[in-house]
């Protein structure tokens, strides 16, 4: 199915949790500010998984707060697994990430993105408030081990991390994982001292590439392969050309469906249809409705 905007629906964003295991000072919590403990058992985010396939969506990505923290995430991975879903992967801080890699495997799970600023010990903390970055480290290799790959690197770029971005590029290059340079969002005033405009190295990495691919149904995104290693840039701030090819739609810890990652207002409720056993399918159409364009062309 299409939204308004002749969008196809192909890939569902499921926070399976709102806790966090670290307090990163800029974290948009899936843009879902919610604290109520209405979570969805595994076989409830089954159900609403194979829903949403038949709106055309083939991944899956599961996110939280931190996911890992879920005891129940190979279980919400087995029900959510079905021939009709052809990448199901999950984005992590990593800390719990050494211990889980392999059953996560076992369960299904193809591949994970895993979050890494800097591997500076003390401004790994200083982001994260708790964090040990030694154990992300431990994480990541594990998961490589285990074969839960392609593994990204999800580095957020910041005026206070920046300088770090060679070190990560060289470790990516030893690990054999795609970096993700992200670009930072400022959620609020007193965060926008921390944006960093990665144009500049956007335009530097695409001078020295061998090759360069766009990702045509995930925003348009930019990769570069650059010396063996592949870099790709998630830029959404004012760019209507990433939200014009935004494939994505949402499942909240708390079974609302979000047609947009940076907006709370336009939510469907689909786990108290599902709890009275309702016909999943009328609130995924209202869901996809719903959808328009964040930043549209001015
Ligand atoms: N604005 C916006 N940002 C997004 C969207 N999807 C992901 N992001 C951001 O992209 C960054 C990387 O997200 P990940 O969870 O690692 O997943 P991904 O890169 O989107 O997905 P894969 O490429 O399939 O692994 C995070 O900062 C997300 O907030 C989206 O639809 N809109
Ligand atoms: C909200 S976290 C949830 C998954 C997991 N806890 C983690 O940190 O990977 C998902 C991704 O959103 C990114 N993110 C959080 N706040 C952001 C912001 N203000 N701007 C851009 N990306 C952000 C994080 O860097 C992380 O890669
Ligand atoms: S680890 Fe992820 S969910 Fe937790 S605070 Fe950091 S960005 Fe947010
Ligand atoms: S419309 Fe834009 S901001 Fe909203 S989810 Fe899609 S890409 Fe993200």
């Amino acid at each position: 199915m299409k939204d308004k905007f002749g969008r196809e629906i192909r890939s569902l964003r499921i926070s399976i949790t709102n806790k966090c295991n670290l307090q990163c000072f800029y974290c948009h919590r899936e843009g879902h500010d919610s604290n109520n403990d209405r979570y969805m058992t595994p076989e409830e985010i089954g159900i609403i998984a194979k829903t949403s396939t038949k709106f055309g969506v083939k991944k899956i990505k599961i996110s939280g707060g931190e996911p890992l923290l879920r005891k129940d995430v190979c279980e919400i991975i087995e029900n959510i697994k079905d021939e009709r879903i052809k990448d199901i992967s999950l984005t992590t801080n990593g800390i719990l990430l050494e211990n889980l890699a392999e059953k996560l495997k076992d369960a299904g799970l193809n591949r994970v993105n895993v979050s890494l600023d800097t591997l500076n010990p003390e401004l790994y903390k200083k982001i994260t408030k708790f964090g040990d970055v030694e154990r992300v480290i431990n994480g990541i290799k594990k998961a490589i081990d285990v074969s839960l790959t392609p593994l990204k690197v999800n580095f957020l770029a910041m005026s206070i991390n920046i300088k770090d971005l060679p070190d990560i590029m060289e470790f990516c290059r030893d690990i054999g994982a795609i970096l993700q340079i992200i670009e930072f969002i400022p959620l609020k005033e007193e965060l926008k001292g921390y944006y960093y405009n990665i144009s500049p190295i956007e335009n530097e990495i695409k001078e020295k590439a061998d090759k360069v691919i766009t990702r045509n149904f995930m925003q348009n995104r930019k990769k570069y392969i650059v010396d063996g290693l592949e870099i790709e840039f998630v830029r959404p701030m004012d760019n209507s050309e990433f939200c014009m090819h935004c494939t994505r739609i949402r499942l909240t810890y708390d079974g609302y469906l979000k047609p947009c990652l940076l907006r709370d207002d336009n939510l469907v409720d689909v786990l108290t249809p599902l709890r009275k056993g309702e016909n999943l399918e009328p609130y995924f159409i209202e869901c996809i409705n719903r959808r328009e364009p964040y930043f549209k062309i001015k």
